[in-house]
C-alpha cells in the first residue's frame, strides 16, 4: 500500500538567478561592517570578508544538492522488514529565513518500509540538503516528509523536528529556552492512530534540551 495521499511535488530552490561573483559578495560584507559601525580595513578585519563568504558557501550548502539524489540508492534485500524504521536526533543546523539567524535542533525520522530501506545516513544528509538553506521549520519539516514519500514510496513517513531558533532568543522577544516543535505525519502515521503512537513512544524521552 502506498501513501494515500501524495504530497504536492517538491519545490526545489531557485538556481536559475544568476550568483554573484567572490568579490561582490565579499563586498557587500565590507558594506554590511562599515553599516554595523566598524573599520573593514583594520587589520582584525582584512580578511573577515572572505571568510563570512567561506562560512555562508558551508551554511548554505544545502542550494547545491538534490535531496532526492541522496535516496537514489535503496537496498531491497531485507527479508520482507516491514516494520517501522526511526532515526531520531539528528542534529539540526539551519538558518532562520527572516533574520538569518541560527535554527539548531533534533530531528526524528520514522518511515514504514514497502519492500525497500535506504542507508540511514541518507536521511541526515536529506535534513542537511534542506537544513543548509534559508527555512522556516514548518517548510523544512514538509521538504523532508515530502521527499522521502516521493523517493522511497513507503508505506508512509513521520518527521518531528523540535528546535530552537536564535533570532528569538539573542534577538527581538528575548525568550531563551523554548522550543518550537513542528510534525509532519503521511500515509500510516496520519491515518493510524496506533502507527502514530508508536513512532511518538520510539522519539519520547530521547528529547534533548535543544541548544540555543
Ligand atoms: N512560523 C515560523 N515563524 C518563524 C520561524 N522563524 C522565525 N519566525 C518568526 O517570524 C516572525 C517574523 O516576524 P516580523 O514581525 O516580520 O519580524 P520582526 O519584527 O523581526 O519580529 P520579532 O522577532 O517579533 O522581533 C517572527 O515572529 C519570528 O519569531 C519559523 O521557522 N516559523
Ligand atoms: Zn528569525
Amino acid at each position: 500500500m502506498n501513501i494515500q495521499t501524495p504530497p504536492a511535488p517538491i519545490a526545489l530552490a531557485d538556481t536559475s538567478l544568476p550568483r554573484p561573483t567572490q568579490a561582490e559578495a565579499e563586498a557587500a560584507i565590507r558594506t554590511l561592517l562599515l553599516w554595523a559601525g566598524d573599520d573593514p580595513l583594520r587589520e582584525g578585519l582584512l580578511d573577515t570578508p572572505k571568510r563570512v563568504a567561506r562560512a555562508y558557501r558551508e551554511w548554505f550548502c544545502g542550494y547545491d544538492e538534490d535531496p532526492r539524489d541522496l535516496l537514489a540508492r535503496s537496498f531491497e534485500e531485507v527479508e520482507g522488514y516491514d516494520e517501522m524504521v526511526v532515526l531520531r536526533d539528528i542534529r539540526l543546523e539551519s538558518v532562520c529565513e527572516h533574520h538569518m539567524a541560527p535554527i539548531i535542533g533534533r530531528v526524528h525520522i520514522g518511515y514504514l518500509p514497502a519492500g525497500r530501506v535506504v542507508g540511514i545516513s541518507k536521511l541526515a544528509r536529506v535534513v542537511d540538503a534542506f537544513g543548509k538553506r534559508l527555512q522556516i521549520q514548518e517548510k523544512l519539516t514538509a521538504q523532508i516528509a515530502n521527499t522521502i514519500s516521493e523517493v522511497l514510496q513507503p508505506k508512509g513517513v513521520a518527521v518531528v523536528i523540535e528546535a530552537a531558533h536564535q533570532c528569538m532568543t539573542t534577538r527581538g522577544v528575548h525568550k531563551t529556552g523554548v522550543s518550537m516543535v513542528t510534525s509532519r505525519m503521511l500515509g500510516a502515521f496520519r491515518d493510524d492512530q496506533s502507527t502514530r503512537r508508536e513512532f511518538l513512544a520510539m522519539i519520547q524521552g530521547t528529547r534533548a534540551h535543544t541548544e540555543g
